[in-house]
């Protein structure tokens, strides 16, 4: 293992009803607090409500900022920043999936820093202070909600980037209700199971190999999550199946299954890229994306792709070359998301490929990137085309 320091503020409250800790959450003193959601799925579910129910309890003046989009833009963001230094808002609470996480980590950096939030974004600043908040998570995928991690798309310029500042972007608390998931219709949840499982197969996939605590975890998340799928895609409101489900996709992206290496995270990359040029879900580019990743590394470590078939999809062993078993894993990858009703090719979002050029252009802004196998823009051309 590598050196590490290990250090999480995030205070998670995960259950049924615990919307009701909000109150004592916020921040003493806090007076003015800017709720920040997405296109209005809470005020159907009944989310906006509660939480709303539960800041007027607070006694604190609430303003908001409605209309994040999935896939959040830039110029909200900078909608965002303009509110909270107008109204000198001084804590932020984001009501929402990742998109809506994200957008607030953003938002609360820019708050605070005197350029474009954009400067943040694309790491040309370093934020020196942040706006403090807190999320209440609607659905399932990201962590965002237990990391510092915030992906922000410019329009203008088709550029999509990742980016954060621990701690200053790390929330102060996150409020898991699974209930409050029970209405993420299928696609989205199909959306979610994949995000998660790309978070751990990005973790798993790392050069240091004395890993054994962090390799178990990380199967052992994989096979709770390929058990309960297909249960709650046949059931959406089991608030058994969602719990489960709402857990994991925390674990699997706030740092625990992450210590002592770094994973590759070439293909969120290369995702952000292609989700930069056409407007698709996240986790519906990584559905395609990610098992042709694994194709083109197979020769990095065969070992690594054999022990994920077989532990993780059960493939037998017996007979057969470590080169077959790995080779099995990753059709039964593609097998188990296609059952989900994953998208398995760019054709699938009636993407061609004209505009393959940009897209490893902007894969490339920062250089060869992955830290399993570095990718070139070879690499990137290739694996674009497995994908179309
Ligand atoms: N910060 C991170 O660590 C991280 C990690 C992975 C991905 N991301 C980013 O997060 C974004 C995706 O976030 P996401 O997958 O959580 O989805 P999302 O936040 O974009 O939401 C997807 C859709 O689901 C709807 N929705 C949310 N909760 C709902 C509910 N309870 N009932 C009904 N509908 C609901 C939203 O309105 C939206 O239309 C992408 O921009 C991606 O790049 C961030």
């Amino acid at each position: 293992m590598d050196t590490f320091t290990f250090h999480n503020p995030t205070k998670l409250i995960f259950g049924k009803d615990q919307i009701e800790q909000l109150p004592g959450q916020l921040p003493e003193g806090a007076k003015k607090v800017l709720v920040v959601y997405g296109g209005g799925s809470i005020k159907k579910n009944g989310v906006y409500d509660q939480v709303m129910d539960q800041l007027k309890k607070a006694e604190v003046e609430v303003l908001e900022l409605s209309g994040v989009e999935p896939n959040p833009k830039l110029t909200t963001v900078e909608k965002g920043v303009e509110i909270s230094k107008q109204e000198n808002v001084d804590f932020l609470l984001a009501v929402g999936g990742g998109s809506v996480i994200d957008a607030t980590k953003t938002i609360a950096a820019g708050a605070k820093y005197e350029g474009a939030p954009w400067d943040l974004v694309t790491r040309q600043a370093t934020p020196e202070d942040a706006l403090p908040f807190g999320t209440v998570l609607t659905l399932a995928a990201t962590g965002s909600e237990m990391n510092a991690g915030a992906v922000i798309t410019n329009w203008e310029t088709n550029e999509k980037y990742g980016w954060g500042a621990a701690p200053l972007t790390n929330p102060a608390f996150s409020i898991l209700d699974p209930a409050y998931t029970a209405t993420v219709p299928e696609d989205q949840t199909v959306y979610g199971i994949v995000d998660m499982m790309t978070h751990l197969f990005e973790q798993y996939f790392h050069n240091p190999t004395q890993s054994p605590v962090q390799d178990e975890m990380i199967e052992g998340v994989l096979r709770s999550v390929i058990e309960t799928a297909p249960k709650l895609l046949q059931d959406l409101e089991s608030l058994e199946h969602r719990e489960t489900i709402l857990y994991a996709g925390t674990l699997a992206l706030n740092g625990m299954m992450q210590m002592g290496y770094r994973g590759d995270w070439a293909s969120h990359n290369i995702e952000h890229a292609v989700s930069a040029v056409y407007d698709i879900p996240h986790a519906g580019g990584l559905a395609i994306l990610f098992p042709n990743w694994m194709k083109h590394n197979l020769e990095v470590n065969v070992s690594r792709f054999a022990r994920l078939g077989e532990k993780v999809f059960g493939v037998e062993t017996e007979g057969k070359s470590e080169r077959e078993v790995a080779e099995e894993g990753i059709q039964e990858l593609r097998k188990f998301w296609t059952s989900l009703g994953a998208p398995q090719t760019l054709a699938d979002y009636d993407i061609g490929d004209d505009k393959f050029d940009v897209i490893v252009d902007r894969a490339m802004k920062r250089g060869p990137f992955g830290n399993f196998n570095k990718l070139h823009e070879e690499d990137v051309q290739e694996i674009l085309e497995m994908s179309k």
